[in-house]
């Protein structure tokens, strides 16, 4: 009986989205695997591709192509991972193919390339022409100028060449030198007496060689310990006492060793949490937990504690952090306590380092895994708890295909291996927050910080009446500088936070505060240069771009945003003495820069840390007294309904920056809407009534978390193109599924047009649609076969509407 492979090949269509049949030729009839890497023939190309399954069966009535080529000699992808890789292209709408390789580390991407070998029918001439180093070249079409294109293709078709494929696989292992012997202890002990006078150094080599283990040791190592250099090694090894092979090695990401810390005495709320989350390690039992805590409740020590009673059993834990390279303060405190066993993975480590701390988490050697949203893919045996800290965080969602939250992720695995899920916040995402209180998750409470130490105090200031009462084009109001000064005498440190999410996209009136909302949608309008409109881009809704304020009628209308190294500037002039750190896109962008400007901080080397949303989290600096926020309002105006939530979180997490240790902390909250509810109640920290008031929003407007949202976009450099593409999937759409469903759309999005390409968008909200799935796969088969160039791309629950 004959055996199929059964192989996803590396070509994302809806075409190949099924696996292909290919036979096994003998050879490798042992040795393959599902799970494991393949090239095999494909069409005229030769392509890679991933074994799903190994069948005896021969439905297929031709003749089978057989696999070419087996590339690992064990799966990389073990039976969970592939039945993971299924449910996320099903609920993704996404090629499997494309799961697969999102869920592997990036050096396993295996590349086939085409060559081009010379054969003896080539003239001299010719060789010199085309061959001019002798050998076979690289064949690929994008590379090649046209003239030697149409030559070699010309060469190919006459039959004077030949092409083959070469698999470039970068999965390189790092090896050094290692050092055993085969020669017993008492030739090692002769040999020794024999060189001592005319040889010493030798003979220190043979007296270090007889208590050499069996396994090799690095040559590093014998070098330092038995004092001998690499020239008597090299001769040792002529004389046959030693073999010198390839040793692997890792790639060690942690430079720097961590001091360990010891567990910490719980309060009695962290110790309800750890003992709710541990029983429910011990009885594997998958449930899921919110884990509700204000800013500086102490969080992270019940994840520790929780981790290590997962560890003592001898299970693994798995820990997601929001971005990685912006909490290396977390990820000290988890490898501080539980040291070699942590493997990190994020996109900051170089792709060597990458594959070998997944092979470390593949081979058991690591048993905590702490690492960013594509870590929650990381091959763990035996998961005991996976813990989401900031699960509100939008990063956890990814905005590329597979568009996959690494929530869902996270709990289809806690269902997998009979372990609980704890999701994390003092801000948790609504949608969590409300699964809570339908008792589908486990409310875990930590109400106050540590110590009982209290909030923050949170003063709202108005920049209306500021922008009145000075010459108005200011970031600093006069109590905020008042404040920074304190501190400054006092030396406590500041923390400033500039908020650049939505640069200059909505307009807003710098006398009262006014941003232009759509009458359909209540969500504020965003300005469009070309045609210069305002535009819901929601519903469709556009108006004139306003020259006065519809309210107050001040022509003080603008965007709004300003750049962070304007903000230092202008606050270095006010403050000379001030030391100011900068932390922005543009000052991080060099590996580790994000961690060495925080240990500056930490020091004391500067006085004001000012920056970006990306020092909004996690931080955790005693000396920090102060938090300023300079412009509270730019989220708020963004043309999402998740606005005001964003909000509430950003101003939520900032502000719990100040007060951490003994001295209290104050909150200056600059803003040109003092009235709206998610700063008001920022100032309180009150999530659980924001949560209630949020609530009836979203209700009122139909959005999330009462309906399902699923946001479909059309992409093509004429637009279009792209606006009747999404006017047939309209029609698809409003076709396949019932009245309930509520569509909006199409429109252009609010950036609508990026890298030359123009973006068009619908919106479905719905709360029950069984014909969903095959209406979108079809509208998937669909989008294939239309305009050349044209990318419709489908988003289950969209983090962004940008
Ligand atoms: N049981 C405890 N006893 C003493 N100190 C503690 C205890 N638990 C935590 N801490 C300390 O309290 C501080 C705040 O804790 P942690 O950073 O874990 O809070 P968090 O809830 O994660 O806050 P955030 O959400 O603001 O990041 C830390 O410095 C931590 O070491
Ligand atoms: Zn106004
Ligand atoms: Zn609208």
């Amino acid at each position: 009986m004959a055996q199929i492979a059964q192989v996803i090949v590396d070509v994302p269509t809806m075409q190949t989205n099924e696996p292909y049949s290919y036979a096994i030729p003998d050879a490798l009839r042992d040795q393959l695997q599902p799970g494991m890497r393949v090239t095999v023939p494909f069409g005229h190309r030769v392509v890679s591709g991933f074994v799903v399954g190994i069948t005896d069966d021969t439905q297929f009535a031709g003749q089978l192509k057989p696999i070419q080529a087996v590339l690992d000699l064990a799966p990389v992808l073990n039976s969970e991972l592939q039945q993971l890789a299924d449910w996320l292209a099903t609920t993704t709408y996404a090629f499997r193919i494309t799961c697969i390789q999102t869920m592997l580390p990036n050096l396993l991407k295996a590349q086939v390339e085409r060559e081009i070998a010379p054969t003896d029918e080539l003239t001299a001439q010719e060789r010199a022409t085309y061959f001019p180093d002798g050998g076979a070249r690289e064949f690929d079409s994008t590379k090649l100028d046209a003239a030697t294109l149409s030559g070699l293709l010309k060469l190919r078709q006459a039959g004077k060449v030949t092409v083959t494929y070469q698999v470039k696989d970068r999965a390189a292992v790092k090896t050094t030198p290692g050092i055993t012997t085969t020669l017993p202890t008492s030739q090692l002990q002769e040999l020794a007496a024999s060189v001592a006078k005319r040889a010493p150094k030798q003979a220190a080599l043979l007296t270090y060689l007889q208590r050499l283990p069996a396994q090799p040791v690095p040559q590093a190592k014998v070098i330092k310990d038995a004092g001998v250099s690499a020239e008597v090694i090299r001769a040792g090894e002529t004389k046959g006492w030693l073999k010198r092979q390839p040793l692997e090695v890792y790639r060690d990401p942690f430079q720097q060793p961590v001091a360990p810390t010891q567990p910490l005495t719980l309060n009695d709320q962290q110790q309800a949490a750890v003992t709710a989350i541990s029983t429910a390690v011990t009885q594997h039992d998958a449930q899921t937990f919110l884990v509700e805590g204000v800013t500086g409740s102490g969080k992270t020590e019940v994840y520790l504690q929780s981790i290590a009673t997962a560890l003592k059993q001898g299970r693994s834990a798995l820990m997601l952090v929001p971005e990685i390279a912006l909490t290396p303060q977390m990820t000290n405190r988890v490898k501080s306590r539980f040291g070699h066993q942590v493997a990190v993975l994020h996109s900051g480590l170089s792709k060597g380092e990458q594959y070998d701390e997944w092979r470390r988490i593949d081979r058991g050697e690591a048993t905590v895994v702490v690492g960013a949203r594509s870590a929650v893919f990381a091959p763990i045996h035996h998961l005991g708890l996976i813990i989401m800290d900031e699960e509100h965080e939008s990063s956890y969602k990814q905005d590329e295909n597979p568009r996959y939250h690494a929530r869902d992720v996270a709990l289809w695995r806690g269902r997998y291996h009979d372990c609980p899920v704890v999701l994390g916040s003092a801000t948790p995402s609504l949608e969590t927050r409300a699964r809570a209180a339908k008792g589908l998750y486990t409310r875990l409470l930590l109400d106050h910080r540590i110590n009982h130490r209290p909030l923050p105090t949170v003063h709202i200031v108005d920049m209306r009446e500021e922008v009145k009462q000075h010459s108005g084009d200011d970031d600093f109001s006069a109590p905020l500088m008042t404040a920074i000064q304190e501190r400054l005498d006092r030396h406590e440190q500041v923390v400033l936070m500039l908020n650049r999410r939505g640069f200059s996209s909505f307009m807003m009136c710098r006398d009262c505060g006014f941003v232009l909302k759509c009458p359909n949608c209540d969500i504020s309008l965003t300005y469009h240069v070309n045609p210069r409109l305002m535009k819901c881009h929601y519903c469709g809704h556009e108006e004139a771009v306003p020259q006065v304020c519809p309210n107050c009628h001040s022509r003080k209308i603008r965007y709004y945003g300003t750049g962070t190294q304007k903000v230092e500037e202008a606050l270095q002039k006010r403050l000379p003495a001030a030391r100011i750190l900068r932390m922005d896109v543009d000052s991080t962008r060099r590996k580790g820069a994000h961690e060495r400007l925080l240990k500056q901080f930490g020091r004391h080397d500067a006085d004001i840390l000012l920056g970006t949303q990306m020092i909004a989290k996690g931080l955790d600096f005693p000396n920090v007294t102060l938090v300023g926020v300079l412009n509270a309002d730019t989220a708020l105006g963004l043309p999402d309904f998740r606005a005001s939530e964003r909000t509430f979180q950003l101003l939520t997490q900032v502000s719990g920056r100040a007060g951490r240790a003994e001295k209290p902390g104050e909150v200056y909250i600059q803003t040109f809407n003092p009235d709206h509810y998610a700063i008001q109640l920022a100032q309180t920290q009150d999530y659980e009534r924001f949560f209630v008031t949020e609530m009836h929003m979203r209700h009122q407007g139909n959005y999330p978390p009462y309906y399902y949202a699923i946001q479909l976009t059309a992409s093509h450099e004429d637009e279009q193109v792209a606006a009747k593409a999404m006017y047939q999937i309209l029609a698809a759409v409003k076709q396949g599924l019932s009245d309930q469903a509520i569509v909006l759309g199409p429109t252009p999005k609010a950036i609508a047009r990026v890298k030359r390409k123009y973006y068009y968008q619908v919106v479905i909200k719905y709360k029950h649609e069984p014909r969903l799935k095959a209406v979108l796969d079809q509208i998937r088969q669909g989008s294939q076969r239309a305009a050349r160039g044209l990318a419709v791309t489908i988003d289950a629950e969209p983090m962004n509407f940008m």
